[in-house]
């Protein structure tokens, strides 16, 4: 049995695969390109990135170009591609310590939204022999939907490289399959084990092993014992291993330095940690039903740009989502009992912008990359963790937990909410503990103005 990024326990996973590749090279000089499609901003955010970019204290800042930064032609081709103009700060800071030779380990932290995947794909694409059909590179995440997504940015940075990718992830390959040629594998740590073990992946070429969400990954109440498995079937001494995160609680910073050993270091302070462009108010409940009432009230807001709804629990997630939508509301609901199909049909019509609202669990509370939220409802709190259980009521708040659930809005300097439902004095004293151990004021909404209400939230999205 295995704990997911949910914090509940499942059986390990079983096998799977699908795969993107790249082709078509062109010749044209790489170049920032004008009409950038994944940042598609309108001209007002696209003015408010320039200044933040050209801002020394921003973590979106660089003094360099890309070009400064030692990449391929063709990895220039498909950032620009992607509307990327210049590195942020992190990536200006860690691609020259990622590429350098011979290849040092490295732990990478920068707030959530700042890059880094950016970070950590074009150092697996910039060490692959493309010559070779052989799996050099592999990288995890804590659930199916991120791994999807690295997915997609492996293979939009490596459009213009011959790279060739698959997943670990739950029921993608057949189990039939033998034998994965990729360059990149992409997956979740059961998966990837399995793999390896029946040998479907050759582990004898890998050279970089990227953790994303590291502290999550290596976490011994989360996925830390999975991923320790996939460390021991990789070959000693010759793997760059890459580990990123937003957070890096102190219990996990020192196994982390054993995982990734003589790693270069980019740290954050604890005053830095969330992102200031994201407004945090909280809103006073009476009690359980009144913080559904207050959802509901909600609603129109929730759907000027996109929301997602923070629960506990999946049944939690599961009644809230049959009830508004039984009382004329449009919402969908994810977490981790669904079954692979539906997970990606979900998260790709929320990423799509089908759906607006989106109610669920902490099993995409870390990573997922969708410019268009702008709210994040904390309906429940998130909470530790008890050893081998759940949280209960008077567990202390998860403080890296909240901070990466903030962090799905304001994304690469764009303006979002978060607004957490606090309805007694346990969940209040919870609050006040995140306050405080963020640094960051948490102002209150009153309930019963929903004018105010609106008013403040329209002025924060500003
Ligand atoms: N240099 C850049 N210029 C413009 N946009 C960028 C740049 N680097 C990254 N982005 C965009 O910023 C967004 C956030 O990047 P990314 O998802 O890598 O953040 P992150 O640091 O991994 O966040 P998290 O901690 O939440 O996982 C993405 O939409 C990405 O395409």
């Amino acid at each position: 049995m295995q704990k997911d990024a949910e914090g509940f326990y499942t059986p390990a996973p079983a096998k799977e695969d699908a795969s993107e590749s790249k082709t078509d090279k062109k010749d044209e000089k790489p170049g920032p390109s004008d009409n950038s499609d994944l940042i598609s901003s309108t001209f007002e955010v696209t003015v408010t990135l320039a200044d933040q970019q050209a801002d020394v204290n921003s973590p979106l800042y660089s003094a360099k170009t890309f070009e400064e930064l030692g990449l391929h032609q063709d990895l220039l081709k498909g950032i620009y591609e992607m509307g990327f103009s210049k590195p942020s700060k992190i990536q200006e800071r860690a691609l020259p310590l990622l590429l350098s030779n011979p290849p040092a380990n490295m732990i990478g932290q920068s707030q959530s939204g700042t890059g880094k995947t950016a970070a950590f794909v074009l150092t697996m694409l910039s060490r692959i022999d493309y010559t070779n059909n052989t799996t050099q590179a592999i990288c995890l995440a804590p659930s199916r939907e991120l791994a999807r997504q690295i997915m997609t940015v492996v293979n939009s940075m490596g459009k213009y490289t011959q790279v060739q990718t698959e997943y670990a992830i739950k029921d993608n390959l057949p189990r039939s399959a033998t034998r994965i040629t990729a360059h990149i594998v992409v997956g979740t740590p059961g998966t990837m084990t399995d793999l390896m073990r029946r040998k479907v992946i050759d582990v004898s070429g890998i050279k970089v092993f990227v953790l994303d969400e590291a502290d999550n990954m290596l976490d011994q109440d989360g996925l830390g014992d999975q991923t320790l498995r996939v460390k021991n079937l990789l070959p000693r001494n010759q793997v760059q291993i890459v580990l990123f995160s937003a957070t890096f609680p102190d219990h996990v910073r020192a196994f982390a330095s054993k995982f990734a050993p003589n790693a270069n270091k980019i740290e954050l302070q604890k005053e830095e940690l969330s992102v200031d462009n994201i407004r945090q108010f909280y809103m006073d409940c009476r009690d359980e039903e009144h913080k559904y009432d207050i959802l509901i009230s909600l609603y129109t807001l929730l759907t000027i740009g996109q929301s997602i709804i923070f629960c506990q629990r999946r049944d939690t997630a599961d009644r809230i989502s049959q009830r508004m939508t039984a009382e004329g509301h449009k919402v969908a609901s994810l977490h981790g009992a669904k079954d692979a199909v539906d997970r990606d049909k979900i998260i790709d019509n929320f990423r799509e912008g089908r759906e607006k609202v989106l109610i669920t669990t902490n099993v995409i509370a870390r990573g997922i990359d969708i410019l268009q939220v702008n709210m994040v409802v904390n309906y429940d709190l998130p909470l530790m963790s008890e050893r081998g259980a759940g949280p209960s009521e008077n567990s202390p708040p998860d403080i890296e937990t909240y901070i990466h659930r903030i962090g799905r809005t304001g994304r690469f300097g764009r303006k979002g909410i978060s607004i957490n439902f606090v309805h007694d004095r346990k969940t209040w004293l919870q609050m006040e503990q995140i306050e405080q151990a963020t640094g960051k004021k948490i102002m209150r909404i009153e309930t019963n103005d929903l004018d105010e209400m609106e008013e403040k939230m329209k002025k924060a999205l500003k």
